[in-house]
């Protein structure tokens, strides 16, 4: 594949270091990214947005007073893209960006399952990739991202990406070969606490308490007991006994969880979602 080069004149960003970085593809996560650029103190201007839709692409400008541009002029203004498109529609968004990306332009994917690799072939010769897989907290700066270098993405890539998503919450490198794994856990793991709150709240009513009082003790009770996981200090297991007093109320819930096979559950449930994420690494998988 040729090598382009990148138009004359560049964008001039607002700030001399400030690296201009494009949303390619600005549905759930990408414009929780996008907002969390903006809360951490990117400029608008340095900030760039594709839309399908251009009801979607107004909708963006007036939100963020952000740029909508098309995919081609994003890639030849921007120094970061991050694609955050879905896995299905990757290779089309590459072969519409791959005459238009040079190779000091630093390429993102957050899209789960889509390995440097495929992005790398797509691309001219060695355009530095990165993979991330964020999740949706980023919207609260809470976020957990989850960074794999490709074969030509250097520690200077590396940290921009950091730089980007270290800004709405906490980034972990890790080889890519986990990349899968971490998409399980972490990329779709607030969903499983939602979906255990709902649960929760649907066993709250059964119990007679109104939907708001259930759903507010619920809450509350998740957010305690991720601040003490997060800040005390101590294992899971340890923080579960402190709670669970003999012949108490605990003790009969956690046999029923047993009994319920929930802890077999959530590993086959994390199992499925590690092997969904690996069928996507082609992007042709519906
Ligand atoms: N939703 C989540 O919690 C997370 C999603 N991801 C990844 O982020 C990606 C997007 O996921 P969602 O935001 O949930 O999906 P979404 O469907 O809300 O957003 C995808 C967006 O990409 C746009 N798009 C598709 N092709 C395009 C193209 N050629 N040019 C410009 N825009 C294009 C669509 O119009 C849509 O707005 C996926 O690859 C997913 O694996 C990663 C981490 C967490
Ligand atoms: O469900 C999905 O495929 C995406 C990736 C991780 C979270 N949401």
């Amino acid at each position: 594949m040729t090598k382009p080069s990148k138009p004359n004149p560049p964008h001039q960003p607002t700030k001399p270091n400030q690296k201009v970085v494009a949303v390619l593809g600005t549905g759930k996560i990408g414009e929780a990214l996008l907002s969390g650029m903006i809360r951490s103190g990117r400029a608008p201007a340095d900030l760039l947005v594709t839309a399908r839709r251009q009801e979607r692409a107004d909708e963006l400008r007036t939100r963020y007073g952000v740029e909508p541009l098309t995919n081609a002029e994003a890639a030849k203004r921007a120094d970061i893209l991050i694609l955050a498109c879905k896995p299905q529609d990757m290779a089309s968004l590459l072969a519409e960006l791959a005459p238009h990306v040079s190779t000091d332009t630093l390429v993102i994917s957050a899209a789960a399952g889509i390995t440097t690799a495929f992005i790398e072939e797509h691309l001219a010769a060695a355009t530095p990739v990165i993979r991330v897989m964020p999740n949706t907290p980023v919207l609260v700066d809470e976020g957990m991202s989850v960074i794999s270098a490709g074969s030509h993405a250097t520690a200077a890539d590396l940290a921009h990406a950091e730089d980007v998503f270290g800004a709405v919450g906490k980034t972990l490198r890790v080889p890519e070969t986990q990349q899968d794994a971490c998409t399980a856990l972490s990329g779709s793991g607030p969903a499983y606490f939602y979906f255990l709150v709902e649960a929760m709240t649907d066993a709250g009513i059964l119990l007679g308490l109104p939907r708001d009082k259930a759903h507010d003790l619920i809450v509350q009770a998740a957010i305690g007991a991720a601040v003490m996981l997060r800040d005390s200090g101590e294992h899971p297991v340890k923080l579960r006994e402190n709670v669970t007093s003999p012949a108490g109320t605990t003790i009969n819930a956690i046999r029923e969880l047993e009994n319920h096979g929930v802890r077999a559950a959530l590993i086959a449930a994390l199992e499925a979602a590690r092997d969904r994420s690996r069928e996507l690494a082609t992007g042709n998988n519906t």
